[in-house]
């Protein structure tokens, strides 16, 4: 039986960076779950690569027939815009594990669908001063830097994973992105012990202990 591995921290902790190069390496073998969304396409996004580009009756539509796993919306200047995943058939745990981005609501929506034992936490974190040093730097290097919304991210965060709401979440284990290699590295030996039901033993002796 296949799992749904789901990277989560706050902003700037790596997510993007190591979801992609875990991804490239093709090994453990892990698809990709292709988030839905009611914005607007932008240049050079794919329908079905990065979201599926939908609309608000197709969300209602989805809702009444009890497919939607888990929705986020946000009130933006342009109006709402929903994010949300789908059991549109194409997620198939009988055959494959899959490595998804979520938030921590996300996550607890999806552990409650498909069950706990299919679901796993991959929680990364770094030090708060340096997240915001790299999240300085990532946002100079665009050609409009939103700097405010970057710090109001960055507020909304300690919020959003607080120690509470992880513990609250279940989240024990802690992957520390410090250096991205070993990260990367760590992420993915989790995994594959996982994957072999290695990581179940472990944690069964360390409770026997
Ligand atoms: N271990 C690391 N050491 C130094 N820089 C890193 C490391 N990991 C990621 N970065 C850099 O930090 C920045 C933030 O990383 P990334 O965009 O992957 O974070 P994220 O968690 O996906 O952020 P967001 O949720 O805001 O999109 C990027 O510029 C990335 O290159």
């Amino acid at each position: 039986m296949g799992k749904i591995y789901c990277v989560m921290g706050k902003s700037s902790s790596g997510k993007d960076s190591i979801y992609s190069r875990i991804m490239q390496q093709g090994n453990p073998a892990l698809l990709r779950i292709v988030p839905y969304t009611t914005r607007p396409r932008r240049e050079g996004e794919t329908d079905g690569r990065e979201y599926v580009f939908t609309d608000e009756a197709h969300v209602q539509q989805l809702e009444s027939a009890g497919k939607v796993i888990e929705l986020r919306a946000y009130h933006t200047v342009y109006g709402i815009w929903k994010y949300f995943t789908v059991d549109d058939g194409r997620i198939d745990l009988s055959a494959h594990s899959y490595l998804y981005i979520v938030t921590l609501e996300g996550y607890q929506k999806i552990q409650r669908y498909f069950g706990s034992s299919q679901v796993v936490p991959i929680y990364i974190e770094v030090e708060d001063g340096e997240r915001l040093l790299r999240a300085i730097a990532r946002e100079r290097q665009q050609k409009t830097p939103q700097y405010e919304e970057m710090c109001r991210r960055f507020l909304a965060d300690a919020a959003d994973f607080s120690e509470e709401k992880l513990t609250e979440a279940g989240i024990t284990r802690r992957f520390i992105n410090k250096d991205m290699e070993g990260t990367i590295r760590e992420i993915t030996e989790y995994i594959r012990r996982d994957m072999s039901g290695m990581e179940k033993q472990d944690k069964r002796i360390s409770i026997w202990r």
